[in-house]
């Protein structure tokens, strides 16, 4: 044998040479759900281990990620009932709660880089990404309201916005208006290849926000297609995103090696709360071992090809690393 492929594999300190994909804290974006209140951190039933968190208690939160070297956000809010209407009316509030939520995190980490979700669901009655007429979710009309709810997030100081309602036409519509506003700097972050998939139900229960009626397959990609998360992906850069996305994560990964290989923009994957409550869930029975797992999930995303991952684990792993 001239050539044995152990060598390489002797020990930790050849393996850790040779290795082609490692993990820091700078492949994180780190979701947070925040709730109106005082003094309110709130265990997610379905996401044991994490938290919604009020204005106050949020503060401490974000610190502490940012002494660990993570150091970009994705926010989400969760909506009193009585704020929900078709439009998402609330969402537009220049002191509704994002609004609020992202002022908040400038002032504790004023370098933190905060992306913030826009979708109707959270402020819909329907628990829809857009609004409803007789059954169906209307598009343009949709499109139109997103707009605003993204440049009223740049007004309030969001970094990046990232859209995650599979509308057509949305990142055009956005980027158009915040170029028409002034603001050029604010970026895109798309969840451009978004399927629809059952691993959401933790998140619909974190905020709230499953659907009333019928199901999100109408704007949501079927998880049959792959070259459809091309072209969706390709649509995406050419009306102005910044970084596309694919979303769920683990079984995606296909598609986001199709898609990394496709475009020269940043890809973002989003291990979704489904992908949380597994491991979890199993961890808890004693069935796997939680960090292994954790990290090999991690490493598997990044090696697809993500340049970056939306993940509730984003905190554990930059502790199972260090
Ligand atoms: N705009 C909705 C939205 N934004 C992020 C997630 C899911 C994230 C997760 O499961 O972790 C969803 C759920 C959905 O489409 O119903
Ligand atoms: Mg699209």
């Amino acid at each position: 044998m001239l050539r044995r492929n152990r060598r390489l594999r002797t020990n930790e300190s050849i393996r850790s040479l040779v290795r082609e994909t490692t993990i820091s804290p700078n492949d994180f974006l780190v979701p947070l759900f925040i709730v109106e209140g005082k003094q309110v951190k709130e265990e997610i039933a379905s996401m044991p281990g994490y938290y919604r968190y009020s204005l106050d208690l949020l503060k401490n939160e974000v610190k502490e990620l940012w002494n660990m070297g993570l150091k970009s956000v994705l926010l989400f809010v969760k909506v009193p009932d009585n704020l929900k209407d078709n439009a998402g009316t609330e969402a537009l509030n220049p002191e509704g709660l994002m609004q609020r939520a992202i002022k908040t995190v400038k002032d504790v980490a004023p370098e933190m880089l905060i992306m913030t979700d826009v979708a109707l669901d959270p402020y819909s009655s329907f628990g829809h990404d857009g609004v409803v007429a007789n059954g169906k979710i209307l598009n343009d009309d949709t499109t139109a309201i997103l707009a605003e709810m993204a440049l009223s997030h740049a007004r309030a100081g969001a970094d990046f916005v990232a859209p995650s309602d599979m509308m057509d036409g949305r990142i055009f519509e956005i980027r158009t208006l915040l170029e028409d506003e002034g603001f050029h700097n604010t970026g895109i972050m798309s969840y451009s290849a978004k399927y629809a998939s059952a691993f959401y139900g933790p998140f619909r229960d974190a905020l709230d926000s499953a659907p009333g009626f019928g199901d999100k397959k109408t704007y949501q990609m079927d998880p049959s297609n792959r070259e459809e998360a091309i072209k969706e992906t390709l649509m995406d850069i050419e009306e102005g995103a910044d970084i596309v996305m694919v979303k769920p994560g683990l079984c995606y990964l296909d598609i986001v090696r199709d898609i990394k290989n496709a475009v020269n923009v940043p890809v973002a994957v989003y291990q979704v709360s489904g992908e949380y409550a597994m491991i979890k869930a199993a961890a808890e029975k004693g069935w796997l071992d939680h960090d292994a797992v954790v990290l090999e999930q991690i490493t598997a995303i990044k090696r697809a090809g993500a340049s970056m991952i939306a993940s509730y684990f984003a905190k554990e792993t930059v502790k199972i690393i260090s």
